[in-house]
Order: C-alpha cells, then structure tokens, then sequence
C-alpha cells in the first residue's frame, strides 16, 4: 500500500524490495517455480552443450522467462482463489483451472521454441 509520506525516489525503492520479497518467496516455497527452474538450468546446459547462437540463446531465456512468469501468475491466481473462498466451489475450480491454463499455454510455445532450436542439432549428430 502506498505511504503518503514517501518521496517517489522512496515510494519505487520500496516497490522493487516487495517485488523481490514475492520473487524470494516464489522461488523458496512454489514447488512448481521450483520445477521450472530445473528445467531453465537443463535447457541452459544443453544450450553450452549444443554451442547455440547468441539469437537461439534469446529466444531460450524469452522462453524460460515466459514460462517463470506465468507460473508467478497462476501461484497469484491461486493465492487469491484459495484466500477469497478456502472451500470447495464449482467457480473458485473453474478460476484455478483456467489459472492453470496460462502456464501451460507458455510451456507448449517454448516447447516449439526448444524444437526450432534442437531438433535440427540433434539430427545432425546420426
Ligand atoms: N476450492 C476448490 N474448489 C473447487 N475445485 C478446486 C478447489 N481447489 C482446487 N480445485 C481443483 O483442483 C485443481 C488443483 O488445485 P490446486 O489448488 O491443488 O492446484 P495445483 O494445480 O495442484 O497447484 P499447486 O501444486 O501449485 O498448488 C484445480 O485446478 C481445480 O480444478
């Protein structure tokens, strides 16, 4: 909540310690921030693995952030779902689901991402 007795200097300061607070603890409690940063840390090997270029490289972390972000989104969605109604609702399940929705949409895409960026590599070794 915003302090009227905060400068605007003052008032961003704070806003950016919250926002790495809510990183810190998607990154310490969500199992499923948790997954996807394995996951980030394989596709990262293979990229040096595989030698890719500086583009595929961007299109990798695009793809890597996209995927971290959604999960930020759907936890939120959750958080809030479970907040406003802790017991079982037709609606509050339908929310979840389409919460889900969102980073299983950015999973597929950086799937094909992945796909573009591999695939032809990895024919290239037989
Ligand atoms: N209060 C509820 N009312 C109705 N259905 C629910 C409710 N809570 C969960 N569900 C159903 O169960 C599914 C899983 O919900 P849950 O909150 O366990 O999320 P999850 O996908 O297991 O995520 P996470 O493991 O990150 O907590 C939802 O997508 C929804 O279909």
């Amino acid at each position: 909540m915003k302090n009227p007795n905060d400068s605007f200097l003052r008032g961003r300061l704070r806003s950016v310690k919250y926002a790495f607070k809510g990183l810190w603890i998607l990154v310490t409690t969500e199992d499923s921030v948790k997954v996807q940063l394995c996951v980030a840390l394989i596709a990262t090997i293979l990229g040096f693995v595989f030698n890719i270029s500086n583009t595929e490289w961007m299109l990798q972390f695009l793809a890597i952030g996209l995927v971290l972000t959604a999960e930020a989104a759907n936890t939120a969605i959750e958080a809030i779902a479970d907040f406003i109604h802790p017991e079982y609702h037709k609606k509050i399940g339908l929310i979840k689901d389409i919460g889900a929705g969102i980073p299983t949409f950015a999973a597929l895409i950086s799937l094909v991402i992945a796909g573009f960026i591999y695939i032809p590599k990895i024919l290239l070794l037989f």
